[in-house]
Parts: C-alpha cells; sequence; structure tokens
C-alpha cells in the first residue's frame, strides 16, 4: 500500500463547471438584459415593459430548475450553494432598485431588502472558513414571495384590471418585505447558536 493513499471507498466530487451552475450563471447573465429592458420602456407600460416581466418571470424560475437538477444528479457543489442565492439577489435587486428609479416602489422598501440581501451575502462569505451556509426553507420561501411581489409590479395590470391592483401590490410586497428581514435575523440566531454549541 501507498503511503498517503486514500482510506475507503472514493468520493467523486461533482465538476463546478455542471447543468445546475451553468444555469446559475446565465440566471445572472439575464439580470442586466432585463433591467435595461425595463429602464428602456421607462413607465411608459409599453411592449418592453411585458417582455421585461416575462423574463424576470423566465430567469427567477431558473431557480427551482437548477437546484431540483443539483439535486437529482448528485450534482450538489460548494460553488452552487454559494452562488445560487447571489444570483437570485442579482436578479430580485436589480427589479427593485429599477422599480424605484422608475418611481414604482418605495426607496425605503428596496433599501431594508438590499440590507439583508447584500448583509447575510458577506456573513456567508465570512462564514466559508466554517462551511457554506446553504439557502434555509425560510429563505427559499423569502425569495418565491419576493418573486410574486416583484412580478406583481413588474407586469402593467393595472391597465388590465383596473387602479385597485396597485393595493394587491403593496400588501404582497410588504409581506416580502418581512419575511425577508425575519429570515434574515434566523440565519444569524441559528449561527450564534451553532457558536454556542461548538464553544461548549
Ligand atoms: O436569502 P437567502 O440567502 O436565504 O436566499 C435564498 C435563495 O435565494 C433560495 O434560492
Amino acid at each position: 500500500m501507498t503511503r498517503n493513499a486514500p482510506i475507503g471507498p472514493e468520493v467523486s466530487v461533482p465538476s463546478n463547471w455542471n447543468l445546475p451552475n451553468i444555469i446559475t450563471v446565465v440566471r445572472i447573465l439575464l439580470a442586466p438584459i432585463f433591467v435595461w429592458m425595463l429602464l428602456a420602456d421607462a413607465g411608459q407600460d409599453g411592449a418592453l415593459r411585458w417582455w421585461a416581466a416575462l423574463l424576470f418571470v423566465l430567469a427567477i424560475a431558473t431557480d427551482g430548475v437548477d437546484g431540483a437538477i443539483a439535486r437529482r444528479q448528485g450534482l450538489v457543489t460548494e460553488l452552487g450553494k454559494l452562488l445560487d442565492p447571489i444570483a437570485d439577489k442579482v436578479l430580485t435587486g436589480g427589479a427593485l432598485v429599477s422599480l424605484s428609479i422608475l418611481g414604482e416602489l418605495w426607496w425605503w422598501v428596496t433599501i431594508v431588502i438590499l440590507l439583508r440581501e447584500i448583509g447575510i451575502t458577506v456573513f456567508r462569505f465570512a462564514m466559508l472558513r466554517d462551511h457554506v451556509i446553504p439557502a434555509s426553507r425560510g429563505g427559499k420561501l423569502k425569495t418565491i414571495l419576493q418573486s410574486v411581489a416583484i412580478a406583481l409590479y413588474l407586469f402593467p395590470l393595472w391597465l388590465v384590471v383596473g387602479e385597485w391592483v396597485h393595493i394587491l401590490n403593496a400588501v404582497v410586497m410588504g409581506a416580502a418585505l418581512v419575511l425577508t428581514v425575519i429570515t434574515g435575523i434566523d440565519y444569524l440566531v441559528k449561527a450564534a447558536g451553532e457558536r454556542k454549541t461548538t464553544d461548549a
């Protein structure tokens, strides 16, 4: 037996350049195209606005696809765990900032959500020496709720069903905002709990 030979069965580590991670990268690349389309429409509710809304929905839907493929085909990687939430944040963050630039969403809502999203991303990187913190169930639910809220703002539904839809949009966005803050705090509380257990 050679010295330093691995003991036990070899465990194959999936390459970082696999289909789920490529889909995640495509999601990041779609974000600037979507933002450009939305801002180019400049609040005129024209065809470009509808296309931008559709592109957002298609892009955010890939969030479920990459995760499902990764789990089913055993392609879950540390890079994927790190990159997937970032891709979501680039897309949703781009949408929120654009909506605020267009004067359709209060800046304070965008700022609170961005602070939470950037804060948790910085926290994830800070914890990298220990382990990658995967997205929690609450975090996943938060992204779904944010996406629904953003999609409601993006599609100019008021042209079809009337102005009352603005109330629905604000309520759903409010719920997304609350869940965003709660799940952010949850990551920190859980990490503090884990630290206590390892220190004891
Ligand atoms: O806020 P996070 O980091 O929990 O993000 C959750 C991901 O977007 C789920 O795909």
